[in-house]
C-alpha cells in the first residue's frame, strides 16, 4: 500500500537517513522503533510528504508520490498524526472532527449538516470508533490526554484513509489509555488500513505489530516479526541496557 525504496535524507551535511527500504500492506501494522534520534520521525515525514528525501522514492498504491506534497498524498488516501497535538482547543470534540472531515473533502461545508444528515452521523461514528461516544460536546481543552490522542485518531480517520502513519500516538498517556488506544489502532488495522506506527512503548509495538522495523543511526538495522527483531543480535546491541 505504501513503500519506501532506497530512502536517504541529508540536511546541512548531516546524513539523517540512509538506504531505507520498507513497505506496509493493507491490513498490516508496521511498528517503527529505534533509540532517540534514530530517524523515525524523519522517516514518517518523508512517507507523508512533509519532507522530501534526497535519495530514493516513496510509492503509494504503486504510484510514485515522492514529489507530491502531503496535501496531494492525503487526497490519495494517506493520513497521519503528529507527535504534537493538532487539536483546536477552543472547539468541541465534535467540531474538531467536523473540521477534519471538511479538510479531507469528504463532506463539503454545509451549515445544514450540523443538525442532520451524513455529516453528523459520520462524526458520531468516528467518535464511537475511538471510544468517545458522548464526549462530542466536550471542549478539546477539557479532554484528558488520552482522549485528546483518541480524538486525533478520529480526525486522522475522517478522510477514510487506506494508509495511516502514527508518530508516537501513545506518548504521555496513562496505562489505561495505552490499552484503549492499542485496541483502537488494532481495529483500524483489522479494517484493512495499512498502519505504520512509531512508538516508544515497546510492549505495545511488540504485541500489536505484524512486523517491526528497527532504525539505528539512520539505518534500517532489522525488519521482521516481533520475535525475529527482538532476537536479533544487532538490535539487542542497539538497545543495550534497555528491556526489549
Ligand atoms: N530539520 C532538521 N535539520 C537538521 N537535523 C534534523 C532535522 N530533523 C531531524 N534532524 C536530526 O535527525 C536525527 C533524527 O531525528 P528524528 O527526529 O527523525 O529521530 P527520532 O528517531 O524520531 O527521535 P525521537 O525518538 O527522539 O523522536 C536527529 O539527530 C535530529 O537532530
Amino acid at each position: 500500500m505504501i513503500a519506501a525504496t532506497g530512502i536517504g535524507w541529508r540536511i546541512g551535511g548531516a546524513r539523517i537517513l540512509e538506504e531505507i527500504s520498507l513497505e506496509v500492506g493493507a491490513g498490516e501494522l508496521l511498528g517503527i522503533i529505534g533509540p532517540n534520534g534514530a530517524g523515525k520521525s524523519s522517516l514518517v515525514n518523508i512517507l507523508s510528504g512533509v519532507t522530501r528525501p534526497t535519495q530514493g522514492r516513496v510509492t503509494l498504491k504503486d504510484e510514485d508520490v515522492t514529489r507530491l506534497s502531503s496535501t496531494r498524498r492525503a487526497r490519495q488516501g494517506l493520513a497521519r498524526s503528529f507527535q504534537t497535538s493538532a487539536l483546536f482547543d477552543g472547539l468541541s470534540a465534535r467540531e474538531n472532527v467536523r473540521l477534519a472531515i471538511q479538510a479531507a473533502g469528504a463532506a463539503p461545508f454545509s451549515p445544514f449538516r450540523a443538525a442532520s444528515g451524513t455529516g453528523a452521523e459520520t462524526i458520531e461514528l468516528l467518535l464511537a470508533r475511538v471510544r468517545m461516544p458522548g464526549k462530542g460536546e466536550t471542549m478539546a481543552r477539557d479532554l484528558s490526554h488520552g482522549d485528546r490522542r483518541k480524538l486525533e485518531l478520529a480526525m486522522a480517520l475522517a478522510s477514510q484513509p487506506s494508509v495511516l502513519l502514527l508518530d508516537e500516538p501513545m506518548a504521555g498517556v496513562s496505562a489505561e489509555d495505552v490499552d484503549g488506544l492499542t485496541e483502537i489502532i488494532g481495529e483500524v488495522r483489522d479494517s484493512g488500513v495499512a498502519v505504520a506506527m512509531v512508538e516508544h512503548h515497546m510492549h505495545v509495538v511488540l504485541g500489536l505489530a505484524d512486523r517491526v522495523a528497527v532504525l539505528h543511526h539512520g539505518q534500517l538495522l532489522a525488519i521482521g516479526s516481533p520475535s525475529e527483531v527482538t532476537s536479533d543480535d544487532r538490535v539487542q546491541q542497539a538497545y543495550l541496557g534497555e528491556a526489549l
